[in-house]
């Protein structure tokens, strides 16, 4: 008797504790929200309603919609989170690298539907993860990559013969191989035949999959929660193959070991014991890898000759570059770190491509205290949404052409250095910044060395959408001429 007094009693007093201690934390959420521009709370039906008639593809643009422009920052409710979007680079610097907002949201991370992979991984986690695979990226490993990227680049220029004077093809089709075949031989010392891979269709499989999960993540449905459902089954299909796949990598990787490997690359960091990475988080990480180089590289280069295929004038300059550096070299000079600084303005010009086209639009950091960000007070567990590509085609930041493809606007440097950030800053930057940036330029030399671009498309009937990538609808259409 005297016990179930006590129990009702203890579940009592507990009872209004939690109360008092949600309610006073939801009240200082409510009175630091109400101080911040933007919008006020949405109702539950609101939530409910955006989620549900938007299609699942335009999800970030109507989300991003919500942006004021007068402020650095705009709030927003989606059930009962705060979200807080910003386009401002002074604010999204800040965040970057503050301890405070290291974090990513599940409301948008947890759509990845992996949890122990670097772009997913929180705090300490995160930190021991990427303090072990950042050996992969540095300075002496990359100068390993130069040369793979050169032997991918010349087989596939040699396949666009194929291509060559035969009208306009989808560009995806060559520059994908590039892409996916030096990412299998650098990162997983596997060589990759993109058409005859199993990884690709897992790929697909996955991006689709991940668009119909979305909604869920965003309501904070766990993927077991779904389990039983259709799309459960696909999430299950897709991962099953993802492991079926990289179980093989693993195999043919441990026949190979060299134990006195100096250099390792990702997979061996990943398969060393000492690094003490479980099973499930190998895999993880091969898969989140995957998806930071594969699309992102091949979207972009493919975009750069889209955008040199449209500007003429640019093209022909960027040749020049090129063959002035080829007369006063060995023209079979092997591709280095250092012979690629030689060619400034394709440097310009990739990063105006990817500063017009932030080919990962959007990225979201949570925090972990309350925080003054800027004269703003940011309560505990706000997420804050960065708009890549406002910030980047902002004319504050880049003038009233900032819409346009230009890269001489990058000869003198950038004005704001914070406002062009594709690869993001602080310590969850990209890890293969200078990988991707590599690969890209020596994919272009071999590429302009043979051939010169053309694309009918007009630059402003370039349809684009966002999801958790930027994509033309409009396609990556091009011709290709042999240099004379
Ligand atoms: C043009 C090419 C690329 C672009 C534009 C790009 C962009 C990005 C962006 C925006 C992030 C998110 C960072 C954040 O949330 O703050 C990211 C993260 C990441 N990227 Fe890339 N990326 C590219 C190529 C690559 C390549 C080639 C690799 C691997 C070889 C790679 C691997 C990763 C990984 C593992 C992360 C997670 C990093 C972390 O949270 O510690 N990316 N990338």
């Amino acid at each position: 008797m005297f016990d179930i007094l006590s129990f009702t009693i203890f579940c009592a007093v507990s009872a209004i504790a939690y109360y008092f201690v949600i309610r006073d934390r939801n009240q200082r959420v409510y009175e630091l929200a109400a101080k911040l521009p933007g919008h006020d709370k949405f109702t539950l039906l609101q939530s409910f309603l955006l989620i549900l008639k938007t299609p699942r593809k335009d999800y970030i643009s109507k989300v991003l919609g919500y942006m004021r422009n007068e402020y650095p920052v705009t709030k927003i409710w989606l059930f009962n989170n705060l979200l807080v979007l910003t386009k401002d680079a002074d604010f999204i610097n800040k965040v970057f690298n503050m301890h405070q907002t290291y974090n990513k949201p599940d409301i948008f991370y947890k759509g990845f539907m992996t949890s122990k992979g670097l772009i997913t991984l929180a705090g300490s986690e995160h930190k021991r993860h990427r303090k072990v695979l950042n050996k992969a990226f540095t300075s002496k490993m990359m100068q390993r990559l130069p040369e793979i990227f050169d032997e991918k680049a010349k087989k596939i220029i040699g396949n666009l013969c194929e291509v060559e004077d035969r009208g306009e093809f989808e560009l995806l089709n060559y520059i994908g191989p590039f892409s996916l075949e030096t990412f299998g031989k650098s990162n997983l010392n596997y060589e990759i035949d993109y058409h005859r891979s199993e990884i690709l269709d897992a790929y697909d499989r996955y991006s689709s999959v991940a668009v119909d999960y979305l909604p869920y993540s965003m309501m904070s449905i766990s993927k077991n929660l779904i389990t039983p459902t259709k799309l459960g089954q696909r999430i299950q299909d897709v991962f099953q193959k993802f492991d079926n796949y990289f179980d093989n990598v693993i195999k043919s990787n441990n026949q190979n070991n060299n134990n006195n490997m100096l250099e390792s690359t990702a997979i061996d960091i990943l398969l060393d014991p000492k690094n003490e990475f479980t099973e499930e988080e190998i895999k993880d990480e091969l898969i989140m890898m995957l998806l930071g180089a594969f699309e992102t590289s091949t979207r972009i280069i493919s975009m750069t000759l889209m955008m040199l295929g449209m500007h003429k004038d640019i093209q022909h300059k960027l040749i020049k570059e090129i063959e002035e550096v080829y007369n006063l070299e060995d023209t079979n000079a092997k591709f280095s770190a250092d012979f690629l600084q030689k060619f400034p303005y394709l440097e310009m010009v990739i990063k105006e491509t990817m500063r017009l086209f932030a080919v990962v639009p959007l990225v979201a950091r949570e925090t972990s205290e309350e925080v003054d960000i800027n004269g703003f007070l940011i309560p505990k567990n706000t997420t804050i949404l960065i708009s890549i590509y406002a910030m980047q085609r902002d004319e504050k930041y880049w003038g009233s052409d900032a819409h346009l493809f230009k890269p001489e606007r990058l000869e003198n440097g950038m004005e704001f250095p914070h406002a062009w950030a594709p690869f993001t800053g602080g310590s969850r930057i990209c890890i293969g910044y200078r990988y991707a940036m590599m690969a890209m330029k020596v994919f272009l030399i071999n590429f302009f060395r043979t051939y010169t671009v053309n694309c009918s498309q007009k630059f402003e009937d370039i349809e684009s959408e966002m999801t958790m990538t930027l994509n033309f609808l409009t396609g990556y259409k091009v011709s290709i001429h042999k240099n004379q």
